[in-house]
């Protein structure tokens, strides 16, 4: 644990988290005051808002069905559409995502794509020093003065002339930052990143042509929406900006919100710019949600693919719902990053990337996400060669039909050895990195982040406990062969990695969570919680 600097700061606020200059240069007295008002504002509805989600995992444990809400058919109904959406988001063909790593926000926003999400969630871990530096770097990137050197090599980074569009992904509701207690409680970290980057860029963003830009993750309602677009108001009113200035991409990234699409942009109509599929997360939460459903258990990893019929599903009923709304709708991620040394293997990664951006652009989708900057090209010429406008919001796809059983159909395939030594391991390497706070890794050839793990260790957790958890050789995933493949997979990784590394690269740390994680009675709502607790 790293002793902790304390510092007492006006209205109640304590930042127990480190100080440095770059933690001054962010938590200013006025910045301070900003998100006392957020946290004062808004944190007993994020409260409330989390015990919603229990309640509906309750009555899921008690056999309700999901399906479309009876209650909000109006705005299913409704002839409305979001507010026009600013002239520097109209064409998003190709976005680029990453950590909010200096030197990887300036590649990032000279790669070449339309967009980059700095990202907050999935791909960071949330230490204190990635949270606040983060915002630094994000702030120096805003006024265009971002520059690096590389300690290793000397090699030095600035910004291109033409650069891409900035949008920044905060954390979950779920989370806290632990390291800024207000009135003694820790503020919400969503609401943190939010309120610092746009405390201290709106102005600035708008004084450029743009405007402060944001993704929302793993919203699991219209009602989250709406807490969200009250987020806004209040911001916009406090710093005297014009409603509608902020505009947001849900992620639609949960089961529960696949049902309300459309609610989630209505909630948000003077601040949506689009919704986004975001895959990974998707599957961990149909998985999670519908965890004590007998009827439901999914195969390995590997065979979960976007052309399972549930993917497609969601995914074209995301571009119809968008589309009526005048709204875009982004594809989400494929796992495969290039393969330095092996052209064979690399041609086939850059193969199935565009291939997966194929189906996307052809089925309606406006623009979609690569992991890397050796992705951009690929993507760019699967949505050029079939979009000739800035994006296709004209195809309404009104051909599409989407029900609750289309939503909810769980997809065949075998639960194999391989896969179940593959969760464990990956599941583990990941942890291990995010312990160490780097939040996206390579793990075989693939990219690994949150949302990828989640779905590692869900599905060991349920494997275990479902009474069709077996193995295509009809062998039982019991605890004591989750254990033995556990032991043996981590004896493989001590002999890969060395002892040593082992012990002091939190792989120790790690493997114990992933078994906690496994074998606890109760499912963990995120690994990341736990795992929060033990992040220095
Ligand atoms: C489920 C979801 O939420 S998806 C969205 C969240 N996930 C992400 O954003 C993952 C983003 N991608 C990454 O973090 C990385 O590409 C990884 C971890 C997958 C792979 O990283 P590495 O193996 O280190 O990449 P590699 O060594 O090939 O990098 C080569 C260069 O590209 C840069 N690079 C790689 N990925 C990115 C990126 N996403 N953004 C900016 N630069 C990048 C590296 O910094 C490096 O730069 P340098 O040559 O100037 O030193
Ligand atoms: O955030 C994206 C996802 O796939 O999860
Ligand atoms: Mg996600």
């Amino acid at each position: 644990m790293v002793e902790l600097a304390s510092k007492k700061v006006r209205f109640n606020i304590d930042v127990v988290g480190e100080m440095t200059a770059w933690t001054e240069e962010i938590l200013t007295p006025e910045a301070l005051e900003f998100l006392y008002s957020l946290h004062d504002t808004f944190n007993g509805r994020r409260k409330e808002l989390l015990d919603k989600r229990k309640q509906r995992q309750q009555l899921l444990n008690e056999g309700q069905k999901l399906d479309y809400l009876e209650e909000t058919k109006h705005i299913r109904e409704g002839d409305w559409s979001v507010a026009p959406i600013p002239h520097d988001l109209q064409d998003r063909r190709v976005e680029i995502t990453g950590p909010v790593d200096r030197k990887m926000i300036i590649n990032a926003l000279n790669s070449g794509a339309k967009a980059f999400m700095a990202d907050f969630e999935d791909a960071t871990s949330p230490t204190w020093s990635n949270m606040i530096n983060g915002q630094v770097n994000l702030k120096d990137a805003v006024r265009r003065t971002i520059e690096f050197e590389q300690p290793s090599n000397g090699k030095t980074y600035s910004l291109n002339d033409e650069t891409a569009v900035l949008l920044v992904r905060t954390r979950g509701l779920h989370l806290d930052e632990k390291h800024l207690l207000i009135d003694g409680e820790p503020m919400a970290g969503g609401l943190f990143d939010f309120g610092l980057y746009f405390f201290h860029n709106a102005n600035e963003l708008i004084a450029k042509g743009t405007a402060p830009y944001f993704y929302l993750p793993k919203l699991e309602s219209h009602l989250e929406a709406r807490f969200w677009n009250e987020v806004f108001l209040f911001a916009q009113e406090r710093l005297e900006i014009p409603v509608g200035t902020i505009r947001a991409t849900v992620l639609i990234e949960t089961i529960t919100a696949a049902f309300e699409m459309d609610e989630i942009l209505y909630e948000l109509r003077d601040h949506a710019a689009g919704l986004n599929c975001g895959r990974w997360d998707y599957i961990f939460s149909f998985i999670k949600r519908l965890r004590n459903e007998l009827d439901v258990i999914l195969p390995d990893r590997g065979q979960v693919m976007m052309t399972s019929p549930f993917m497609r599903a969601y995914t074209q009923l995301c571009i119809q719902t968008c589309h009526k709304r005048n709204a875009f709708a982004l594809g989400g991620m494929a796992a495969q990053i290039p393969i330095r040394n092996n052209p064979e293997a690399n041609e086939e990664a850059f193969r199935k990337v565009a291939e997966d951006k194929r189906w996307e652009v052809t089925d309606g989708h406006d623009g979609t996400w690569v992991a890397h900057p050796g992705l951009v090209a690929i993507a760019m010429k699967e949505f050029d060669k079939q979009m000739e406008g800035p994006n296709q919001v004209h195809r309404k796809r009104e051909d599409v039909k989407v029900t609750a059983a289309d939503l909810l159909e769980v997809p065949t395939g075998t639960i194999t050895e391989d896969g179940l030594r593959m969760n464990c391991s990956v599941g583990v390497q990941y942890i291990a990195s995010w312990l160490n706070g780097n939040g996206a890794v390579p793990i075989n050839h693939l990219m690994e982040d949150a949302a990828t793990a989640e779905i590692s260790r869900s599905q060991v957790w349920q494997w275990i406990r479902h009474p069709e958890g077996k193995l295509e050789d009809g062998r039982e995933i019991t605890v004591d062969l989750f254990h033995e493949v556990f032991e043996e997979e981590m004896s493989k990784l001590k002999a890969s990695i060395g002892e040593k590394e082992f012990r002091f690269g939190k792989y120790k740390e790690a493997s114990e969570l992933f078994v906690k994680l496994t074998l606890q009675e109760e499912f963990e709502e995120f690994l990341t919680l736990p795992g929060y607790g033990i992040l220095h």
